[in-house]
């Protein structure tokens, strides 16, 4: 059996209260912080930087799980590996060198992902599985939250799935499978079906009057998974 994680994405919280939100999130039974990060260069729009993970860093002990969605990485993701992110995931056309990248991460102590848009080919990872504690798959084109989930993403997990499992079978090394864009409470369960063990959901939960009924609710429906 997986374990399921719920990811809320502060993308989607109310910035004039970021460290309550994090806070309210995490009380509502939410097991990691996802944090957008965006550069008006690599996707259009722009978020926020180190300064802002080092401020909510005190707030929880909860992993903060930092999806740089920018160009070039390396020197922002030492940044935030410094402002103390527990894991970096980045995207793999965003780096002129992914095995390197990876290493950057790595050698700062934090876990490291790939990041695949939903053109983006799975074959980015074969050659780094070793380096990978996380996969992310965007169910949306990356840049903004409150978009629709783009159902072809349900293939490309089994796909993903079936490589991840193929890989831990060989190694005993277990590498997360992460799902971002569109997540809600009437279609986690078909997305953790497919093959994703960690939900990023922004506007599920944020637009939502009371949190924790939202994730509760989320965990009755993934309770509800066969694999
Ligand atoms: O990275 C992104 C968007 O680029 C996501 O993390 C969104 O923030 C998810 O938002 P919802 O689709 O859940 O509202």
């Amino acid at each position: 059996m997986r374990n399921f994680r719920i990811a809320p994405s502060i993308l989607s919280a109310n910035f004039a209260k970021l460290g309550e939100e994090v806070r309210a999130v995490i009380d509502a039974g939410a097991d990691i912080i996802h944090f957008d990060v965006m550069d008006n260069h690599y996707v259009p729009n722009l978020t926020i930087g180190p300064m802002v993970c080092e401020a909510i860093r005190p707030i929880t002990q909860a992993p903060i799980d930092v999806h740089l969605m920018v160009k070039p990485v390396d020197t922002l993701a030492a940044m935030f590996a410094k402002a103390g992110a527990d894991i970096i995931t980045f995207h793999p056309e965003a780096s002129e060198h992914i095995d390197r990248t990876l290493g950057v991460i790595k050698e700062a102590g934090c876990k490291a992902g790939l990041v695949f848009n939903p053109a983006t080919p799975l074959h980015y990872m074969d050659y780094v599985m070793d380096k990978l504690d996380m996969v992310l798959l965007m169910s949306v084109n990356p840049g903004f939250g409150g978009q629709k989930f783009i159902p072809g993403t349900l293939d490309k997990l089994r796909e993903a799935r079936r490589r991840i499992d193929e890989y831990t079978a060989r190694t005993g090394r277990e590498i997360w499978l992460e799902i971002d864009g569109g997540v809600k409470i009437d279609n986690i369960a078909e997305i953790a079906a497919a093959g994703a063990d960690t939900f990023v959901a922004g506007s599920a939960i944020y637009n939502t009057p009371d949190y924790k009924a939202t994730i509760d609710a989320m965990r009755a429906e993934l309770a509800k998974v066969k694999e």
